[in-house]
């Protein structure tokens, strides 16, 4: 087991690269199941949550290879092993391989999937989707086993607008008979890419980005190459952490209209965000305004940097108010910013942040990946030496966090539990 170690109190300075996009990664992986051919990705984040679904790639018999840091992935041969427990339960995005394995076989056996711990993460619309289409579903032990003799095109309405059944229903239907209409879609940037890529494959998916999408699904879907679009919660984390040690960071590598909620968020507290075509430069206030944030669906304020924002606002002057209408009970890491020094509470689904706290270092428990995130961030603030453990949360989303940061100036270091 390992900790982080950071000496706060240096701004950030410098230019910093973002990598492939978590949750781009974790759905194209198994979208490349669908394909009887080799696909090629470039631009796969290094982060554990891709060496896992890689692992479980290669258990289901596709062929794997890595040349010039992309990934080839043949799935020409597999074998639709029931996928109840191990590795599945070790990621959120194991779901995917409910729809993929759906979409190629007609059959799948997938284990109720893992990830950050953020309160209640039901899968009824997952599962909503996959019987429209055709699919009994059945859960058994911690498992759901998923049958159907032929999958058809359907018109799906999400009752609720999430990320997760939107990519699940258009893989499935990415290999069914007819066109299947999802409505209530996500919109989020990572739907697109993996529409970009069924695509590519040979399925035709008209609509992503918007909440209609149809997808006029193909008997037979061949492998391509594909690019995946930069993280916009990396890029997002580290114009965090720019702005909270009032330094000056340049974020390279990403799409400046996906970070719209954060530049505006951060310029509304005082910071100055100036903006290139694929890279925004963060400079910070000498003080800032707090603000309220209230976390939305695309295009809204995203719900996985409501945490890292947290840490951020204590330094600001007044009350601030962080609403997460996404997953209210998104908070685990309020107890530790508050044994730093912050000065926070938790009402209902809302965090109330009284500003002008001096944060001190303090041993801290990520709980969850951006909780990991937020005390980062709140250790580059501090005064002294933080120490954060849970740290296999962190490594789950953020490729070479560490190594980012010294880049940038900071005193962060890996030591040994
Ligand atoms: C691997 C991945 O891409 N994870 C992201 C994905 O998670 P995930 O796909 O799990 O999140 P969803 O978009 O599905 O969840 C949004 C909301 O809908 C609810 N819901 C969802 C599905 C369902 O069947 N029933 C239901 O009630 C959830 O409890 C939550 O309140 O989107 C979240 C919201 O942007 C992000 O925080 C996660 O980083
Ligand atoms: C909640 C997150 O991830 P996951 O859905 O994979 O648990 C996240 O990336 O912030």
């Amino acid at each position: 087991m390992e900790k982080l170690m950071i000496k706060g109190g240096r701004p950030l300075y410098g230019e910093v690269q973002v990598s492939g996009a978590k949750n781009s990664a974790v759905a194209l992986i198994p979208a490349t199941l669908l394909a009887e051919s080799t696909t090629i990705l470039e631009n796969l984040p290094h982060i554990r949550d891709v060496l896992i679904y890689v692992e479980i790639l290669k258990d289901l018999g596709a062929e794997i290879s890595q040349e010039n840091g992309e990934l080839h992935i043949d799935a020409g041969q597999l074998t639709n092993l029931p996928m109840s427990d191990g590795k599945v339960k070790e990621l959120r995005a194991s779901y995917y391989l409910m729809g993929a394995l759906l979409g190629r076989f007609g059959e799948a056996t997938v284990g109720l999937p893992g990830g950050c711990n953020l309160g209640p993460r039901p899968i009824d619309q997952h599962i909503k989707g996959f019987e429209a289409l055709g699919a009994k579903v059945v859960h058994r032990d911690g498992a759901l086993h998923l049958f159907a003799s032929k999958l058809k095109g359907a018109r799906v309405y999400l009752d609720v607008v999430s990320v997760g059944a939107t990519i699940n229903i258009m893989l499935a239907a990415a290999r069914a008979e007819g066109q299947t209409v999802i409505e209530n879609a996500a919109k989020e940037p990572e739907i697109i890419d993996v529409a970009t890529l069924l695509t590519a494959m040979g399925a035709k998916v008209k609509g992503a980005g918007t909440d209609v999408i149809r997808i006029q699904g193909c008997a037979k879907l061949t492998g391509c190459r594909h690019s995946v679009i930069p993280d916009r919660i990396e890029a997002g984390t580290f114009m965090v952490a720019a702005a909270a040690t009032q330094g000056e960071v340049t974020v390279n590598n990403l799409i400046p209209k996906h970070m719209e909620p954060v530049t505006a968020k951060l310029r509304e507290m005082g910071a100055e965000v100036e903006e290139w075509d694929e890279a925004l430069q963060i400079r910070g206030g000498k003080a800032y305004q707090s603000i309220h944030i209230r976390t939305l669906p695309y295009p809204g304020f995203p719900t996985d940097l409501q945490q890292p924002f947290t840490s951020l606002l204590t330094m600001a002057c007044g009350t601030s108010f962080v609403v997460d209408n996404i997953y209210s009970s998104r908070f685990r890491h309020i107890d530790e910013l508050s044994r730093m020094g912050a000065d926070v509470r938790v009402e209902g689904s809302s965090a109330v942040i009284r500003g002008q706290a001096s944060l001190y270092g303090a041993q801290v428990r990520a709980s969850d990946l951006r909780a990991g995130a937020a005390l980062v961030i709140a250790g580059l603030m501090a005064s002294d030496i933080t120490e954060i453990i849970g740290v296999e949360h962190i490594n789950r989303g953020y490729q070479d966090l560490v190594g980012k940061l010294k880049s940038l100036g900071s005193e962060i270091w890996r030591e040994s539990q």
